[in-house]
C-alpha cells in the first residue's frame, strides 16, 4: 500500500499519533491513556497550510485581524503568507471575496487547529447560514504535513482545494512544492489545471 494511505488518521488522539510526539513510541507504550496525556504537552511543531477568505464587511481589515488572531494563539507560529487576492465567488451569487493563505507551524493535532480556526471564525461575527453562502470570515484548514485525515468533522486535505483557483493561486505564492498528499501532485501543478481568470491580485493588499 502506498505509505501516504498509511498514514491516515483516524482518531487523532491514539491512532499513529506517536509520529507527532516528541517522545518516541517505546517511551510512551502502548497505553492509549499515556499517548493521549503525552500529545497535551509533548507534540512536535507540524507545518500546516490555511486559506482565507471574505467577503462581508471590511474584508481586509478582517483578514489582517483573524491572522493577528491566529499568531496570538499558543501553539500556531506563522510561517509564510501569501498577497491578498480578489475572486468571484463560487457558488450562489453573492459579492466578490478576498482570499488569501498563510504556512503555519503548529503545535497542536489537527482537531484541536480546526477547534481553534471555528473559534476565530465566530469571533469575527461568522454566523453559518447557507452552504457556500457569503460570510465575514471562512478559515479552512487546507494541509497539516502530509497526513490523510477522514473524519466526518474533518476532511485533510480540504476536498476542494485541488478544484478552487481561490485558493491554489495564494498557496502556491507560500507552497508551490507542497505535495497535496490525494493526488501526490505538487501545488504549482496543480494550479495549471484550474481557469484562474477570475483571480486577481488585490492592490491594496
Ligand atoms: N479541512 C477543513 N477545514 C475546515 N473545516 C472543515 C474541514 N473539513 C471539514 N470541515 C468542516 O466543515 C465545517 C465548515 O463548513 P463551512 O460552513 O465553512 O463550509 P463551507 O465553507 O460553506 O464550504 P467548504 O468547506 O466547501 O469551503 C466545519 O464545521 C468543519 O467541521
Ligand atoms: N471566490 C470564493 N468563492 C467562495 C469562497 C471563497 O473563499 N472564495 N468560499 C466559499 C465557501 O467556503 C464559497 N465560494
Amino acid at each position: 500500500m502506498n505509505s501516504v494511505f498509511v498514514k491516515i488518521l483516524q482518531d487523532s488522539t491514539v491512532f499513529r499519533i506517536s509520529r507527532l510526539l516528541k517522545v518516541s513510541e517505546t517511551d510512551v507504550g502502548n497505553n492509549p491513556q499515556q499517548q493521549s496525556q503525552n500529545s497535551q504537552k509533548a507534540l512536535k511543531r507540524v507545518k500546516t497550510a490555511l486559506a482565507l477568505g471574505s467577503n462581508m464587511g471590511d474584508s481586509q481589515a478582517i483578514l489582517e485581524a483573524a491572522i493577528a488572531t491566529l499568531v496570538q494563539t499558543p501553539g500556531i507560529f506563522l510561517e509564510a503568507r501569501s498577497n491578498w487576492y480578489k475572486t468571484k465567488a463560487v457558488g450562489p451569487p453573492q459579492p466578490d471575496y478576498l482570499n488569501g493563505c498563510v504556512a503555519l507551524q503548529v503545535e497542536m493535532l489537527p482537531h484541536e487547529l480546526l477547534e481553534n480556526l471555528l473559534k476565530i471564525e465566530r469571533q469575527f461575527g461568522r454566523v453559518r447560514q447557507e452552504r457556500w453562502g457569503p460570510r465575514t470570515l471562512d478559515l479552512d484548514l487546507l494541509l497539516y504535513d502530509d497526513f490523510i485525515v477522514d473524519t466526518p468533522n474533518l476532511q485533510i486535505p480540504h476536498p476542494g482545494m485541488r478544484d478552487r483557483a481561490f485558493v491554489l493561486v495564494p498557496l502556491a505564492e507560500i507552497a508551490s512544492d507542497w505535495v497535496e498528499p490525494v493526488s501526490g501532485r505538487v501545488i504549482k501543478e496543480l494550479l495549471k489545471e484550474v481557469d484562474c481568470s477570475d483571480v486577481h491580485l488585490w492592490a491594496d493588499g
